[in-house]
């Protein structure tokens, strides 16, 4: 069942770009739990589309109706499931895109994966929209967990060659983790917004597209969350970022860079300090066997540039069997990097609730 991920927090993810709704069957929930909906919908507002000219001109509100699962302000521990209508769907600038297969996106794939029977219209059910639900999910999971002293921050940490600084390794504080979701362009470096923009608009302007890096830190969390080989952390996580569209790479702690480090250089020493074991510096990115070792979890994202521009390019046309060219019209995003960082926020947050259960339900 390809739509269902988690262990003992579960969620199956349905809907397409441009069919009626797009949502999601959260399971596993603990019971009696309140929500407080208006930083859910907060959350929703930092990814929906058609706010500003960096992201997509198609304008979703994302309101969401609760079908099940929430009762007298509390969880009832039973299917929370969920929808959110689209309501601005342009279907016809995909007329073409039916047998026209655009580079990059998931056209090709989709038609062959599905028989020919998938929804082609704006990307059907591989589209970025399907993140909506995600970060609906991941708000609900982001509150209990902050419940449990736990904080999740992600900020943007490179678009095109434009960096901001990364986090300390060695942690940032909690409240300036939660800051960063106040922000237009979640920066550290606020000096980074005003060329970041430009960049965008530059490269929107010239028909093209640009990518990114996405970093993000946990602060909080306990030693002792995950297994060793398939149920890492380090696999929960990746396996869970690799669902979400564009993502292409991904890194712990020092990631790549540990390839050209001894292991003196890599190796965190190991100290005692008020009674808690600490490491003197993170290159792990606070993983070690797959398991947390109470250090902040750090990883870096690649998105890819948008798939979709306006740039004439070389593809196939299915009907004709023949080679052709294609001009995409329609609403993009000329970077998906801003607009992921919620979602990326939320996702981690879902998935570390469930680990979090899992540790929790061992004997
Ligand atoms: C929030 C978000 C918004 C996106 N917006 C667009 C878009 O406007 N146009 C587009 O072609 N792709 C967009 N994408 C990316 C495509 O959905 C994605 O590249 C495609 O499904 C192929 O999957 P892959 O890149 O993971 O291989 C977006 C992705 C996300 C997460
Ligand atoms: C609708 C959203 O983003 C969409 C993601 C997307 C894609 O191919 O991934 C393509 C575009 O779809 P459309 O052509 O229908 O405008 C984006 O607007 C959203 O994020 O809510």
């Amino acid at each position: 069942m390809a739509n269902i991920f988690g262990k003992y927090l579960t969620i199956s993810l349905f809907g397409e770009s441009h069919g009626q709704s797009v949502g999601a069957v959260l399971d596993g929930i603990p019971a009696g739990e309140t929500i407080d909906w208006e930083l859910v919908r907060e959350a929703m507002a930092r990814r929906a589309p058609g706010k500003n000219l960096l992201s997509t001109a198609r304008k979703e509100t994302d309101d969401f109706e609760i079908q099940s699962g929430y009762f007298k302000e509390h969880t009832t521990g039973t299917p929370l499931c969920f929808r959110i209508c689209n309501v601005d769907q342009h279907s016809r600038d995909y007329d073409s895109l039916r047998h026209i297969m655009r580079p990059g996106h998931a056209d090709f794939t989709g038609r062959v994966r599905y028989d020919g029977f998938n929804d082609y219209r704006g990307g059907g059910h591989f589209s970025g929209r399907l993140t909506a639900p995600l970060v609906f999910a991941g708000a609900i999971a982001a509150q209990l967990l902050e419940r449990r002293g736990i904080t999740i921050g992600v900020h943007i940490q490179q678009i095109g060659n434009i960096k901001d600084r990364q986090f300390c390794p060695m942690g940032e504080d909690a409240a300036l983790l939660k800051s960063l979701r106040k922000k237009r362009l979640p920066l550290l470096e606020e000096d980074k917004a005003a060329p970041i923009e430009n960049l965008i608009t530059q490269t929107k302007g010239e028909l093209d597209s640009v990518g990114g890096i996405i970093e993000g830190m946990v602060v909080g969390l306990p030693a002792g969350l995950g297994d060793p080989f398939f149920d890492s952390v380090e696999s929960m996580l990746s396996h869970m970022f690799f669902s979400i569209p564009a993502v292409k790479g991904i890194e712990f702690g020092d990631g790549f860079l540990l390839s050209g480090m001894h292991g003196s250089e890599a190796n965190d020493a190991m100290q005692y300090k008020e009674g808690k074991v600490i490491t003197m510096s993170n290159h792990n990115g606070g993983i070690l066997g797959g398991i947390t070792n109470g250090m902040p979890l750090v990883f870096r994202l690649v998105i890819k540039p948008t798939p979709s521009i306006g740039r004439k390019q070389e593809t196939i046309d299915l009907d004709t069997q023949e080679n052709c060219s294609i001009e995409i019209k329609g609403r993009h995003d000329p970077c998906i990097v801003q607009r992921a960082v919620p979602v990326i926020e939320a996702v981690t947050a879902w998935t570390l609730l469930d680990m979090w259960m899992m540790a929790n339900s061992r004997g």
